[in-house]
């Protein structure tokens, strides 16, 4: 018979609360720490029996205002008591309207851009893959090896990662085409993954069918791999000759991460559409589609929407995000975290042979872990390095095709003390995990 938590027994012991948890939640979704929270503030949680954690995940990238910003907090709250939900499709409220304005004018610079919001990424990626078929008329998709797009089973098709994301949940809906994405370190170059286009057009689809390429101009769980500039360049100019919408998927490397308020806008193009979730929210679930206009009409009406899509209070929290990023100078304190962070983790590389590479965009650095003997990727060492930190007080988690990276998301409001900090543990669970230490 299934255990029940009784009044009696405590909410406030990790391990009781991870077996209930055992329990009644499906092993299919994994919680990457053995830790119950209980508060979270700025960059840093606490667990329900008072221990304080350094986060340094964010939600996956959710908090780069940090948890529970008071600024949101208030905007959340004052929004409240107003309209809490009251679907788009019914009636509109002003949140909605300001929030499209407002992304449509930084992503457009002027363009004619429109927004639709949902709630979660994957979701915004669907939707973006709806207007980019209905304003081509094609069918065809073109996605990346280690692409994230999502859990749904179009997101999930997309995303270019077999394990754990795919196991046996297909048939998979068709016309979904991939490419390898640029990984020097692995040995593939941009120039390879330009001649798979050519390959791929020649061989499976033509041109003029694929209505629209899709890619993260950081790969985010894929391993932090950056899209050079003149790659994306290459890809803009061969979409715009074929007629083909170009999607940035900037879910995880909006809103600041990469230093800029798009990642896009250091690689000198012009997505079409740029799907956007996560940090918009500040912890509150809300995503959208923002882009060209003409092809935002390409949908007839009705054709776009969801219930909780754009949400009163989730789009009162993503006012209050923009408001943040632009006023409290945080897109430069990305990048000075960000160019820190990098330094001290070369350093660290100097140290740990286990450290293959150092690599990332403003406040997205990562450190991808090799067998320094062998130079193939040491999943197991980099999970034993982050369980380490997380017994010191360091909340990080991985990425990477073959979970061998490990990556730093934590939020734009960290200080430079507990940057310091959870690189002195970092120090200390790379000690830890390679035997340098007992
Ligand atoms: O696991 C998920 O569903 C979210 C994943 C994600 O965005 C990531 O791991 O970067
Ligand atoms: N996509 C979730 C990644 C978390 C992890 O692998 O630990």
């Amino acid at each position: 018979m299934q255990n029940v938590m009784t009044e009696q027994q405590t909410w406030s012991d990790n391990n009781v609360l991870l077996d209930a948890r055992e329990q009644n939640v499906p092993r299919g979704i994994v919680t990457a720490h053995p830790l119950v929270i209980e508060r979270a503030k700025g960059s840093e949680v606490w667990d329900v029996e008072g221990n304080r954690y350094l986060d340094f995940v964010g939600g996956i990238g959710v908090l780069n205002v940090g948890h529970n910003h008071p600024a949101v907090v208030n905007a959340v709250t004052k929004q409240l008591g107003l309209v809490s939900h009251a679907c788009f499709q019914v009636v509109a409220y002003p949140g909605y309207i300001e929030l499209a304005q407002r992304l449509n004018q930084l992503v457009g610079k002027g363009e004619a851009y429109k927004s639709v919001f949902f709630t979660s990424g994957a979701e915004a990626v669907e939707n973006a893959v709806k207007i980019a078929r209905a304003h081509t008329n094609r069918p065809g998709v073109i996605a990346f090896d280690g692409a994230f797009h999502g859990r749904t089973l179009l997101g999930v098709t997309l995303t270019g990662m077999s394990q754990p994301y795919k196991q046996n949940f297909g048939p998979f809906p068709s016309d979904i085409y991939r490419l390898p994405f640029p990984n020097p370190l692995h040995g593939v170059t941009e120039a390879d993954c330009l001649k798979a286009l050519d390959q791929l057009f020649a061989v499976q689809i033509l041109p003029e069918r694929v209505a629209a390429i899709i890619i993260e101009p950081v790969q985010g769980d894929g391993g932090f791999l950056p899209a050079g500039a003149a790659f994306m360049q290459s890809l803009r100019r061969i979409t715009q000759q074929h007629g083909i919408v170009l999607i940035c998927d900037e879910v995880q490397t909006g809103f600041g991460r990469t230093g800029t308020m798009f990642a896009f806008q250091q690689l000198g193009i012009q997505p079409d559409l740029v799907t956007v979730a996560k940090s918009l929210g500040g912890g509150l679930p809300i995503s959208g589609v923002v882009g060209r206009a003409a092809m935002m009409d390409a949908p007839t009406p009705g054709g776009l929407g969801g219930t909780y899509g754009g949400n009163a209070l989730a789009c009162a929290a993503a006012l209050a995000v923009l408001d943040l990023l632009e006023h409290d100078n945080l897109l430069e304190r990305a990048n000075q975290l960000g160019a820190q962070l990098n330094a001290r983790l070369r350093q660290l590389a100097e140290k740990y042979a286990c450290i293959g590479d150092v690599r990332g965009v403003g406040f997205m650095q990562a450190v991808e872990i090799l067998d320094f003997e062998t130079g193939k990727p040491d999943a197991a060492l980099t999970q034993k390095i982050l369980d380490s930190a997380c017994q010191e007080g360091l909340l990080l988690i991985k990425c990477g095709l073959h979970r061998n990276t490990v990556r730093f998301l934590a939020p734009l409001v960290t200080t430079d003390s507990q940057l310091e900090e959870a690189l002195h543990i970092f120090d200390i669970a790379l000690a830890r995990a390679t035997g340098r230490l007992g």
